[in-house]
């Protein structure tokens, strides 16, 4: 048997629509600034997709590049004059930024109520005490994907793979607020394949591609791959690879693909994020 292909472009465009009907009742536009360091091409290609996006959805969106050399000093400068702008309603600092900047320094540096990634030690807070306001795109859009298909974690055994700031730590604090028994594995964490078996909801976000194999998920569990792994040959377009092996459809009772299954999400819940923000500072306002 095959697993159910639990496809993201559906999901996405669903969240789309309900975030663009949100954008049409707000007073005007939401605004997003969207900052790039350097040329990155895989950042180049998801700050156009964020921009293009956003206007599709009916809301107003700028990108500033700024080039690599660029110190943390000036970026910080530019973060508070968006900080104090009030016609920019969501602020969002494109990853990975140069070596030579301290990332914790300038997510820190963000309005949180402008932080539409979520990844301000207030969001992160927020999501923690379990009434999260901005939280992060990736994890969110997979708990929306979870939703559109009919799933339900609560009472559930969730097993992450990965403890990364954009997707695995703010996962485990969803699933946790969705009611979900979370186990975070990780490099350090001993026979991975005993504990990926225990898993209901079998999440993986590692960026090593083809890591999980038919023998390290239980029969039946719901298995959502969040790896993007590019695979270059030569004189062709890369190939992008899961974290999942392929032939785990063949025991699991759905899987996302890859690519069009978590991806697309980001971007979607981006777009609600801002919503979010914007309405949240009209709020303050009244
Ligand atoms: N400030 C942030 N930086 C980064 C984030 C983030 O959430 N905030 N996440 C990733 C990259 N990312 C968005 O920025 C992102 C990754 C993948 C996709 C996507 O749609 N993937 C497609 C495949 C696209 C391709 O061909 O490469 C898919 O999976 O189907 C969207 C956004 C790191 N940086």
């Amino acid at each position: 048997m095959s697993a159910r292909v639990l496809a993201g472009p559906p999901a996405a465009e669903a969240l789309l629509a309900q975030t663009a009907a949100r954008a049409a009742k707000l007073a005007k536009p939401p605004h997003l600034t969207i900052l790039r360091l350097g040329e990155d091409p895989a950042s180049v290609s998801y700050v156009a997709g964020k921009d293009k996006k956003a206007k599709e959805t009916g809301l107003s969106s700028s990108v500033e590049v700024m080039p690599d050399t660029t110190t943390q000093e000036a970026l910080l400068s530019r973060i508070a004059e968006l900080n104090a702008d009030a016609n920019v309603n969501g602020i969002l600092v494109q990853l990975p930024l140069p070596s030579h900047i301290d990332e914790e320094k300038v997510l820190s540096a963000l309005d949180p109520d402008k932080d539409v990634d979520g990844f301000h030690p207030v969001n992160v807070g927020r999501l923690w005490a379990g009434h999260p306001h901005l939280a992060p795109c990736t994890p969110v859009g997979v708990m929306s994907l979870l939703s559109h298909y009919g799933y339900s974690v609560a009472g559930k055994r969730a097993v992450i793979v990965g403890r990364s700031r954009i997707v695995g730590r703010p996962l485990a604090g969803l699933l946790l607020n969705a009611s979900a028994t979370v186990t975070v594995a990780h490099s350090r964490t001993p026979n991975l394949g005993a504990v990926t078996r225990e898993a209901d909801f079998l999440f993986v976000a590692v960026g090593k591609a083809h890591l999980i194999t038919p023998d390290m998920v239980g029969a039946g569990a719901v298995v959502i791959d969040v790896g993007i792994n590019r695979l270059e040959r030569e004189g062709k377009k890369a190939r992008l690879l899961g974290d999942v092996h392929p032939d785990v459809a063949e025991v699991a009772r759905a899987l996302t693909p890859v690519p069009g299954g978590v991806g697309p999400m980001t971007i979607a819940q981006l777009m609600a994020n801002t919503v979010s923000a914007a309405e949240g500072q009209a709020q303050l306002r009244e």
